[in-house]
């Protein structure tokens, strides 16, 4: 390559020198390798119109409970301009007493869902003022009421271990109806009209409790209304909320908002109700069978003499119903009955043969009477609900309720039958938050909190972070504070307890033959608490946007590896854990070191492993997961454990390394012409890429040898063809051919990735040659710290170092309002250079080395709106995710692929391979 390859960039050895890695000098090679009552019995029909008004079936107004307390409007005003979408509502007479807490408390669990605000930790620093005045958003589209920014957690307990949920409650003050996390720590304010919204059973049974132990009072809500409230909101609002089962295998669907109503809600609890829904509040209980999860604990019981459903369950796994129930192949000495479609093994009688067999009950296992009725009720379930789809010409069906609780061969049993009957016309579909729908209704009947607006982007699910977990089972509420987690991990520890998600249990050796046809997945994924983790933590962002310029949001799939392919999952699996100790190292040295910093960083430690473990385990667990999620996992975990910027020293050190450097080259690259310098700056942004410390082969690199000779190797391998290789695309765009002078682009979205040589000698040389054609230049960079990546928060402090050296720099920085310390000491004080096009820097919204088009902050929103040029950089946010993203302008993607299977995967080459992937607007 010219310029570069040679010794100019080595007059700038000296000034770095000290900034090794490592002292050993033997580097040259090193970068060529490499979650009832018995509804069934009751039949009273509720119909709610459209106004929210209920009536039963003959006509008679049912009461609906008041919500109380309610908001105070007096006084409220639209701040800001309310033309706008979502303005933001003051109400200056409302205090932040609004209970915040719904129970679904059912005869053997109690389902709590409750909702704490974040602390606003954002800080409006002069950059995001700047910003916003520049980018016309006055309030960011934040609706700083009734939607609050904070997270919605699910938690549940042993009804018969009621006093452990009053003791939570109580510990977090959650029947205080204060929101504000802040205020768990001070004296409870007084609280003698608190109301809880609740619903089920023990809604009435416990409410006297309620009031002696918590002084609230409970105000009851009806169950369908509250489960039907809570389907809707979960597949309106939640990604990957419903998937199918069969066979064992698990799909997410993407319901389509605008194509809901209407569905078949099947609420499986002791007894089974067969609810018709039309729309919000728009329901009609059809029908209902008093055959349902009750029946099987209860005959069960009585059979099998088991002591829990749970117990039950497992039973079913090692079972043969074949022993029991007679099988066509029984009555037609072993042949299928084809004419009428039927196999041998299709039950034609369950418990049939317990009337031939002159057997006692004691001469049956209770394995095989356990299988034989889940069978037998699963069946009868999927069979009632189908032909109830049918009445109606529905063609979806939801199946919730505390009777499926995630069981794998439950959903397989029922899908079967949904699809043996309908001949494949209608789909059962499961709800990954079953076991909530009625508490999640409670809680959307407090009025007004704006809950039901919300839509998916503004919802981000995380993994249940701080949860005591072992052994597959979350064990009790999440832990509130750091101490308390760490304390927890520590008595964990000293029990010599090893953190693992459980070994899934072998298939059984018998296959309980004998269905309509064998449904494989039997018992397989069998767990015994499987609901309660089924689900995240909900956090509500209200701010967050679908990047304006994806083409398709509504195909736009981030994660570029599929880790449902086991094979991947289990690779990724392995990096991410061989990776933590060194990690580990980095947050306990970024803390200082002290003991308290190693304590958490071996809680860090413990947690992630097994968080890992679990996801091993059943990796659709939390939806539909991909890479991205993996690595943003990690650093949530970091976070959860307090280590806030594992990487801030080493990002320093590299960017003063850097900075030192940035003058040569930029007075290199001004000595050539058009087409040298473009190529080089490209060169410049591939080779910087291998300042990552996310990658092994990388992090192995950086102990052989220092910054500059890393970065001049990885010069000196930058010939052409890269691997993906669109420059000469991308040059005639640029510089046109044919001596025609195209247009230059009028904004350019630059997502920068890592610190030091990736942002300072490749991003922003790029940015500068922008600049110089006229094009404002937007740095979009993370809005939290992920591995060695810039923040938008450490940004503008390395563009003023760098205008230091750079005059077109300084005058984009001035004119974007990034030197606002340099602006206010100008003596006129004018506003810098007005004819200069700007340079902004924006926070993407999100705190991983990856990037989710579909939730991104405001201000990046904002700042997309007149760009027609996004560059991707890195391979977290151009190649893990967004590879095969397309955009309705022009895109650049650039990385250099710092791991071998991902190269061989993906573009079939080798480690360090370069993409240079340029991708036009597509036709209008
Ligand atoms: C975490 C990363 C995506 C960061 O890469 P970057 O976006 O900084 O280019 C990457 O380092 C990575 O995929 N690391 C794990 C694979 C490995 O260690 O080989
Ligand atoms: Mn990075």
């Amino acid at each position: 390559m010219a310029g570069l390859n040679g010794d100019p960039i080595l007059g700038i050895d000296d000034k770095i020198e000290n900034l090794q890695y490592n002292n050993n000098n033997n580097s040259n090679e090193a970068i060529d390798k490499e979650g009832l009552v018995g509804i069934g019995e009751e039949s009273s029909t509720c119909y709610k119109n459209n106004q929210g008004g209920e009536k039963d079936m003959a006509g008679n107004s049912i009461h609906r409970s008041g919500s109380r307390p309610q908001l105070d409007l007096s006084k409220a005003e639209i701040q800001g301009n309310s033309e706008e979408r979502d303005p933001t509502i003051l109400l200056p007479n409302q205090s932040d007493d609004i209970s915040h807490l719904a129970l679904d408390i059912g005869g053997s669990l109690i389902k709590l869902v409750y909702f704490s605000r974040h602390e606003d930790q954002s800080v409006e620093d002069k950059r995001k003022k700047t910003v916003k005045e520049r980018l016309g958003i006055t309030n960011g589209n934040r609706r700083s009421y009734p939607v609050l920014g904070g997270r919605l957690h699910f938690v549940k307990f042993e009804t018969s271990k009621l006093n452990e949920c009053l003791d939570f409650i109580s510990s977090k003050q959650l029947h205080c109806g204060r929101i504000d996390s802040h205020l768990w720590n001070s004296e409870p304010p007084a609280n003698e009209n608190a109301v809880i919204k609740a619903t089920g059973g023990g809604a009435y049974k416990f409410a006297d409790l309620f009031k002696e132990r918590l002084g609230v009072s409970i105000e009851k809500e009806d169950e369908m209304d509250c489960l039907v409230a809570g389907a809707n909101f979960l597949l309106k609002a939640i990604r990957h909320e419903a998937f199918t089962h069969m066979e064992g295998h698990k799909e997410f669907v993407q319901i389509d908002h605008n194509d809901l109503f209407p569905y078949l809600l099947v609420n499986v609890g002791s007894g089974v109700s067969i609810i018709k829904v039309d729309g919000d509040g728009k329901f009609q209980r059809v029908s209902g069978t008093n055959v349902g999860g009750g029946t099987y604990w209860g005959l069960g019981r009585l059979l099998t003499k088991c002591n829990s459903f749970d117990e039950l369950l497992e039973l079913s796994q090692r079972g043969d119903n074949r022993t029991i129930d007679m099988l066509v192949g029984d009555i037609y000495g072993g042949m299928d009955y084809s004419k009428i479609g039927l196999s041998a093994s299709t039950i034609a009688s369950s418990f049939g043969k317990a009337i031939s067999d002159k057997k006692e009950l004691e001469d049956y296992r209770p394995e095989d009477i356990s299988l034989s009725l889940l069978r037998m009720i699963s069946y009868n379930i999927g069979q009632i609900s189908y032909l109830n789809a049918l009445r109606f010409g529905l063609k979806r069906i939801f199946f919730g309720g505390f009777f499926i609780r995630g069981h794998a061969y439950t959903m397989d049993t029922i899908s079967f039958a949904v699809q043996f009957w309908s001949k494949g016309e209608a789909q059962a579909m499961f709800l990954r938050h079953e076991g909530f729908l009625g508490a999640l209704g409670a809680f959307m009947s407090y009025q007004k909190h704006g809950l039901d607006d919300l839509m998916v982007h503004h919802l981000v699910e995380r993994f249940p972070m701080g949860a005591p977990y072992t052994g597959g089972r979350i064990h009790g509420p999440p832990l509130g504070d750091l101490n308390e987690k760490i304390s927890w991990m520590e008595k964990f520890v000293q029990k010599g307890t090893e953190i693992t998600a459980p070994v899934p249990m072998a298939p059984p050796g018998t296959t309980g033959l004998g269905g309509f046809e064998v449904p494989s997945s039997r018992g397989a994924t069998l767990r015994s608490d499987a609901s309660a983790l089924n689900i995240g933590v909900l956090h509500l962002v209200p701010t967050l946007e679908v990047f304006p310029l994806l083409a398709n949001p509504k195909m736009y799939e981030p994660n570029t590896i599929d880790l449902s392919d086991h094979k991947e999952l289990e690779y990724w699996f392995t990096v991410l854990s061989e990776h933590s100790p060194d990690l580990v190292d980095k947050a306990v040295a970024s803390e200082g070191g002290t003991d308290d910093a190693k304590r958490r960083g071996d809680a860090f430690a413990r947690a992630f492993s097994a968080h890992l473990a679990r996801l091993m385990e059943e990796p659709a667990a939390y939806g539909k997961l991909g890479l991205a999620n993996l690595l943003e996992l990690r650093e949530e975990c970091l976070r959860e454990f307090q280590f806030h910027d594992a990487y801030r020293s080493i990002k320093q050190r590299e960017n003063e390394a850097s900075l030192a450097v940035l003058p040569d080259l930029l007075l290199e690259l001004d000595h050539m012409d058009e087409e040298a310098r473009l190529l080089t700056l490209i060169e410049g942004v591939l080779a910087a890429n291998i300042f990552d410390w996310g990658s092994r082969a990388c992090v192995d690199l950086y102990h052989k040898g220092t910054i500059i000779e890393i970065y001049r190797m990885s010069r000196n391998k930058m010939q052409r063809p890269w691997r993906v290789d669109d420059f000469d695309l991308f040059k005639e765009r640029m510089l046109g051919s044919d001596g025609k002078k195209p247009k230059p682009h009028k904004r350019a979205l630059l997502f920068v990735d890592n610190s030091g040589a990736d942002v300072v000698l490749g991003m922003l040389p790029l940015a500068r040659e922008l600049l110089r054609r006229g094009t404002e230049v937007v740095l979009v960079a993370n809005s939290l710290p992920a591995l060695n990546d810039v923040t938008a928060m450490e940004l503008p402090d390395i563009v003023a170092e760098a205008a230091k050296h750079c005059d077109v720099l300084r005058r984009a920085a001035e004119a974007g309002g990034l030197l606002v310390d340099a602006m206010t000491n100008t003596e006129d004080g004018s506003k810098g250079n007005s004819s200069s096009v700007p340079l902004m820097v924006v926070e993407n919204g999100c705190g991983s080395p990856c990037i989710d088009l579909r939730q991104v902050s405001s201000e990046l929103a904002a700042a997309a709106k007149c760009a027609d040029l996004v560059i991707l950089e890195g391979m977290g946010r151009s190649l893990h995710t967004n590879f095969n993203a397309r955009f309705k302008c022009e895109a650049l993607k650039l990385a250099m692929v710092k791991n071998q299977r991902l190269a061989e995967k993906l573009i079939q080459g080798k480690i360090y391979d370069c993409v240079c992937r340029y991708e036009p607007a597509p036709a209008s």
